[in-house]
């Protein structure tokens, strides 16, 4: 049984964080593991509240899994500050994270602040290093780079900065460009460029989008997939998820993870380019 650890923040709404990336890894096979960052109190409105693991609470939960059953790939959300970080950093120099698929959950979409924003250092210091991929989206590769991104040189601008801090690759999610009939997703690992381009979907039901990729990457990679074919498989996974996303409750509703056993195979136009 292929197996991968999320660690995440858990959404009691079900749409993002540790329930996300479990539909996610079950849906693809592989059996998923968790370890809890912090509970939030959410839904598809908001936000409610936020109350973190104690630092000895994460170190148990991801020492349990790792000494026991152990990990093909891990993934990382919402890590709420730097002491959690720094538990994850242990793990790490440890060499026991194989496959670490970084997302840097910074902010909701909903605007809630899910890392403290004096931590932001301490996540691309401590962590960034060990990644085999990071997956910012815009305003998260914005506020890492300090690079506005308005135009595709910015854009590659700011994939190269990333990597500078010494991961793998880079994934720079264009989810939130606005203005656009098309959505980029650019994949850059020091060799070479490539572009995932996707007619964007007219729908506010994105709640989740973020987790459920990165997700679907780390599963990918656990199977042993090669990175460029994990995010082609992923992309494919998400773009399903979110044509056919669920108005569940008041506000931006979930994607549906189940979406790929029926939905058609997405128009996904590749591109490369050696940089
Ligand atoms: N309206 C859309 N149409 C098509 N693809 C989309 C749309 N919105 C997001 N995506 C895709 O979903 C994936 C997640 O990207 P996005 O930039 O939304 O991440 P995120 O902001 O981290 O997500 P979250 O909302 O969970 O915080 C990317 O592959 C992106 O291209
Ligand atoms: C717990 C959690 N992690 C990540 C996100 C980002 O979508 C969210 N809304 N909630």
């Amino acid at each position: 049984m292929i197996r991968a650890l999320t660690i995440a923040g858990s959404d009691s709404g079900g749409g993002a964080g540790i329930q996300a990336d479990l539909k996610t890894f079950q849906e693809l096979d592989v059996y998923g593991m968790s370890a809890i960052t912090a509970l939030t109190a959410q839904n598809t409105l908001g936000v409610q509240g936020v109350f973190p693991a104690s630092a000895e609470a994460l170190r148990a939960q991801i020492s349990s899994v790792l000494d026991d059953i152990g990990t093909d790939a891990v993934k990382t959300g919402m890590l709420v500050d730097e002491e959690r970080i720094n538990v994850v950093a242990e793990f790490a120099q440890d060499g026991k994270l194989p496959k670490f698929i970084l997302d840097p959950v910074m902010i909701a979409t909903s605007g809630a602040e899910l890392l403290d924003p004096s931590a932001k250092e301490a996540l691309m210091n401590k962590l960034f290093p060990y990644a085999a991929l990071i997956t910012p989206n815009i305003p998260e590769a914005e506020a890492i780079t300090g690079i506005e991104a308005n135009s595709l040189k910015s854009r590659k601008d700011i994939a190269k900065t990333i990597l500078s801090y010494g991961a793998e690759a880079v994934l720079l999610k264009g989810g939130h460009e606005e203005g656009t009939d098309t959505i980029t997703d650019i994949y850059y690992d020091g060799a070479e460029f490539r572009y995932y381009t996707v007619p964007k979907i007219n729908t506010v039901h994105t709640h989740g989008t973020g987790c459920t990729y990165a997700a679907a990457i780390t599963a990918y990679s656990a199977a042993n997939k090669e990175m460029k074919d994990a995010i082609y498989a992923a992309k494919c996974f998400i773009h399903q998820a979110i044509m056919e996303a669920s108005p569940i409750g008041g506000g931006d509703g979930p994607v549906h993870h189940a979406a790929h056993r029926t939905a058609e195979k997405p128009p996904i136009f590749t591109e490369v380019e050696q940089g």
